[in-house]
């Protein structure tokens, strides 16, 4: 008879080795179009290509006057750095005034020997080659120029930050608030996106049903998971019956692109997850050497024709979020196209180690170290909810030195809260 599982693997199987698992052949979805509206924290799935140039056409980019350079050959050009602009006794040369443009005014045509009064955004007349602000001049008519320099100062070029034709921002970008300003700039109002992940989570347990123990790890699993960019939806809580939660779970794989179920994974008489699943093909239950976390599971379900994963965690509410965040936020990731390595920071004291991953409720010093937070107790979520990261020791039988650089798990990820 072969042996257990837990007793031929004590420890259990590495961090690195479930994730791994979780992780192997997840492909990103595919992509939608949306408004650029409704851009904000979505994935591009193409490049975009600018339909207007940045800027749009040749604009002053001071107040002054418009001039042909070659109309104040007569003037010295200062040294680049001279304070005054020049005076009277110094000379200058005197240009009729032709007209006064300013921004969203169509610009005449500069005639030969004059200047055009222009405001700052004003397009460039033809032939204008220089502009000279207002501190050059005595801004009459005629106007006095004291000062020259060379073509084309004070005038942004049209294109000169984006060309039309031109990629304005890569496939794989996220779109934030700068990204939103490039497309409207570029003249793009549809963008293909990243379909965002869907994410069922079923919690598991009669306790939860019957509301003698509140469902935290639904509230907390849906934030980290809307945190991580999915669009998450509750299928629980569901009773400790197998049928029960196999057909919550149909339901929930056919809305979903990733499950994840808490709770009914160790070695009780009900644990349902477990029990539901232990025989459907593919599927692995056991032992992560992880602290808290230890019993986990993984597979997937086939949904006509789709592959949805299926990441069972424990019930436990500190587990099942350490777990969630090492687990099913790469998962995310790896469906919305956005793989990432995983955070790393500095250890700020010295930390003892163990044969397993440990994860501790931390925060950062003043030098931006990692530091486990005083008095930790194994399941407090009280204590995790004053982290503002959770620490993961990697499995060592020696300590883990201050300066080590470690894992990290952000707890607060305001950065991805505006993803839905
Ligand atoms: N003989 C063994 N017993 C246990 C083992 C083991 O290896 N051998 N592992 C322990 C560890 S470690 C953990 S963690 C738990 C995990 O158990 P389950 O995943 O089966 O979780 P449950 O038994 O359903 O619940 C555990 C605990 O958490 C509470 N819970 C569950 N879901 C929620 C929820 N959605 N919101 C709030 N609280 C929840 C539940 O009421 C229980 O108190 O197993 C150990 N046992
Ligand atoms: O995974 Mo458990 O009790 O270590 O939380």
């Amino acid at each position: 008879m072969p042996e257990p599982a837990h007793l031929a693997h004590p420890r259990g199987v590495d961090v690195a080795e479930h994730r791994a698992r979780v992780l192997a052949g997840l492909t990103p979805l595919g992509a939608e179009e949306v408004a650029v509206a409704d851009a904000l924290g979505r994935v591009l799935a193409a490049d975009v290509v600018a339909e207007l140039a940045v800027p749009p056409f040749d604009s002053s980019a001071m107040d002054g006057f418009a001039v042909r350079s070659v109309d104040l050959a007569a003037l010295a050009e200062p040294a680049p750095l001279a304070e005054h602009a020049g005076s009277a006794d110094e000379g200058f040369v005197a240009l009729p005034v032709a007209a006064t443009v300013a921004a969203g005014d169509t610009a005449p045509v500069l005639p030969p020997g004059s200047a055009i009064r222009i405001m700052t955004g004003a397009q460039v007349p033809a032939g204008a080659d220089l502009v000279v602000p207002f501190e050059w001049t005595t801004d009459t008519d005629p106007v006095r120029i004291l000062r020259t320099a060379a073509p084309g100062r004070h005038i942004r070029r049209g294109g000169e930050d984006v060309a039309a034709g031109e990629v304005a921002i890569a496939a794989g970008t996220r779109v934030g608030p700068a990204q939103l300003g490039l497309l409207a700039s570029v003249g793009v109002d549809r963008v293909a996106v990243r379909r965002r992940p869907r994410l069922a989570v079923i919690s598991t347990g009669a306790e939860l049903v019957t509301g003698a123990v509140p469902d935290s790890n639904t509230a907390t699993l849906l934030a980290a998971g809307r945190a991580a960019g999915a669009e998450v939806a509750a299928f629980g809580p569901v009773v400790d019956e197998p049928a029960a939660f196999a057909d919550r779970l149909a339901v929930a794989a056919g809305a979903a692109d990733l499950v994840v179920t808490t709770g009914g994974v160790s070695a009780g008489d009900r644990d349902v997850v477990k029990a539901a699943l232990r025989e459907a093909p593919g599927f692995w239950f056991g032992g992560v050497a992880m602290k808290p976390g230890r019993p986990q599971g993984f597979g997937s379900l086939d949904v006509d024709g789709r592959r949805v994963p299926v990441i069972t965690l424990p019930g436990t509410p500190i587990a099942a979020y350490a777990s969630f965040l090492l687990y099913a936020v790469p998962a995310i990731a790896a469906l919305a196209g956005t793989p990432r390595e995983p955070r790393t920071a500095e250890l700020g004291v010295d930390v003892a180690g163990s044969d397993r991953t440990v994860l501790l409720p931390a925060t950062y010093d003043d030098a931006g170290r990692i530091v486990p937070l005083p008095g930790h107790a194994g399941h407090s979520q009280r204590l995790l909810a004053a982290a503002e990261a959770l620490l993961v020791v990697p499995p060592t039988d020696r300590l883990v030195a201050a300066g080590t650089v470690v894992e990290v798990l952000a707890l607060r990820p305001e950065e991805d809260l505006h993803a839905r």
